[in-house]
């Protein structure tokens, strides 16, 4: 995997980031890079935080400390729209498509928002048409182009999850974030739902926690495994495999090299 800088700068970096609930401290000084290019998977126990974290990049949770740096430029104190302007984008959970409308109406929506056409709905209808064009070339990218005209609610389950992915990329993300893409998926499936988000275009940076060992280990260029709060270790698959303390502490006894 290429891990290419743009400009020498991370997709996305965090200094010393913080979060706390109260007396609970739930992200412990976190420091992490995520370079352009990559498709880097976040493990770690339940309750290690993963979410949190993840809450914390998109700005729907504020951060008790430290600072959130998207190619450079702090967006710490950014509200999470301003983040997606900037090219950060999380995956909207199946919960949150409208059951009612069609895949190609979801992404295209999802364009017209990127391009303020929501907003100016005066605009000529050429600026529309581009719109649904550029929704069409990635359900096909996607392969759920044949479902595009159905409702989302006939979709199976494991449809629904890839078109959440499809809405997120009509966003432009420089930088994508998935929580558990594959999560109530079958397992043939969600193999399937992997080599999707693997052939997304390089200039997207993906970050996935993924709980399934099999999926990490198979398409994550690198891994971070975050326990109570911190990073225990950071490393290619080979390194995360290798390392005893991770073993012990989180994947057991399972063989995963
Ligand atoms: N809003 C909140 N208020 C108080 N505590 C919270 C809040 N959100 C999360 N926590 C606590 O923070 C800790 C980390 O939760 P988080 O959901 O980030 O973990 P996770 O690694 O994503 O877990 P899982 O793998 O089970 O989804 C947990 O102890 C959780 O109870």
């Amino acid at each position: 995997m290429d891990h290419r800088e743009a400009g020498g700068l991370p997709a996305l970096r965090t200094r010393a980031l913080c979060k706390h609930f109260g007396a609970l401290q739930v992200t412990r000084s976190v420091d992490f890079a995520l370079p352009v290019g990559a498709r880097h998977a976040l493990i770690g126990p339940n309750g290690a935080g993963k979410t949190t974290f993840l809450n914390l990049l998109t700005g729907t949770l504020p951060a008790s400390g430290g600072s959130i740096e998207l190619q450079g430029e702090d967006v710490t104190r950014r509200r999470p729209d301003e983040r997606v302007k900037r090219g950060l984008v999380r995956t909207f959970q199946v919960t949150s498509l409208f059951p009612e409308l069609t895949p190609l109406e979801s992404v295209t929506l999802a364009a017209c928002e990127r391009l303020g056409l929501t907003r100016r709905w005066h605009r000529r209808t050429g600026a529309y048409t581009a719109a649904v064009d550029e929704a069409q070339e990635i359900l096909r990218r996607l392969r759920i182009a044949g479902v595009g005209g159905q409702p989302t609610r006939t979709l199976p389950y494991g449809q629904q999850r890839i078109l959440e992915v499809a809405v997120a990329l009509a966003l432009e993300p420089r930088v994508l974030l998935l929580d558990e893409p594959a999560a109530g998926i079958p397992a043939g499936e969600s193999a399937e739902l992997f080599e999707v988000i693997a052939e997304l275009p390089e200039d997207i940076s993906l970050l996935f926690i993924e709980h399934d060992m099999h999926l990490v280990f198979r398409f994550a260029s690198r891994i971070t495994v975050l326990v109570a709060g911190g990073v225990m270790a950071e490393g290619t698959p080979d390194d995360i495999a290798g390392n005893p303390d991770v073993r012990t502490v989180y994947l057991g006894s399972a063989e995963h090299a």
